[in-house]
């Protein structure tokens, strides 16, 4: 199982006692499937995702990646199996402003360590297959809202992650580019198996998934096979 998130409680802080952010949650994603989670606003999503993508420590439970319990990590480990097996695309693409779009992506790759020529081969393969490869020396103020969109997920995939973790990708978008990102996830998903995990509120996605579960004040519900 490339994710898997076994009785996993969160708590944060509130006041004299404490909010349960995540309630006994259970989560298993295979390679090369899409997951999305739904659910009321504060139900717990992104908490999900900030504890999948192991930045937040959960108060109990067991999250895996990629056949490693995160629990024993130090932090410095824990940063390392992110490099290495996490994309993470959040809702804003929050792209360097002076930066071109494959800049963008080889700047992410540059802790891995690798040859600039080979980041640079690497970002524009990618962006060729986000659909960008004639885009790849616009900033981001060059580029609409979907391409900015697009250049985040060929980002979130650089270091050739195993778990795909996307909250909202397409909140910012009108309908057609936000059908576009989706089939883009969907294909990326398959052809490089990644363990995809999509928060969205958009409930035209969900006949493209695999799996939607439900989030509602912190526990998912059982999960409900995809049309
Ligand atoms: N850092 C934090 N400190 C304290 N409480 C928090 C923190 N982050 C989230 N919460 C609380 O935890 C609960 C779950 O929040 P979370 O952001 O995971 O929900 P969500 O489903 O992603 O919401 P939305 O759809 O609005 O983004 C909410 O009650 C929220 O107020």
């Amino acid at each position: 199982m490339t994710l898997l998130l076994h009785d996993v409680t969160l708590t944060y802080p509130d006041g004299e006692s404490r909010l349960t952010a995540l309630d006994a949650v259970g989560l298993e994603v295979p390679a090369g499937t899409l997951t999305a989670v739904v659910g009321p606003s504060g139900s717990g999503k992104s908490s999900l995702l900030a504890v999948a993508a192991t930045l937040v420590t959960p108060d109990s439970g067991r999250v895996v990646v990629a056949g490693r319990d995160t629990a024993p990590m130090s932090a410095a480990q824990k940063s390392a199996l992110r490099r290495e097996h996490i994309g993470i695309v959040f809702q804003q693409p929050n792209l360097l402003a002076s930066l071109t779009a494959a800049e963008q992506l080889q700047v992410m790759a540059h802790l891995s360590g690798r040859p600039a020529r080979q980041l640079r081969r690497r970002a524009l393969e990618l962006l060729d297959a986000v659909g960008l490869a004639d885009k790849a020396d616009k900033r981001p103020h060059q580029l609409s809202g979907g391409q900015r969109q697009r250049v985040n997920i060929a980002r979130a995939l650089m270091n050739e992650p195993t778990v795909l973790l996307v909250d909202e990708p397409t909140s910012a978008l009108d309908h057609e580019r936000g059908a576009a990102v989706l089939d883009l996830l969907v294909t990326l998903t398959r052809e490089r198996s990644t363990a995809t995990v999509l928060v969205t509120h958009d409930r035209a996605h969900l006949e493209r998934m695999d799996r939607t579960v439900t989030m509602t004040d912190g526990r998912l519900a059982d999960p409900v096979a995809a049309a």
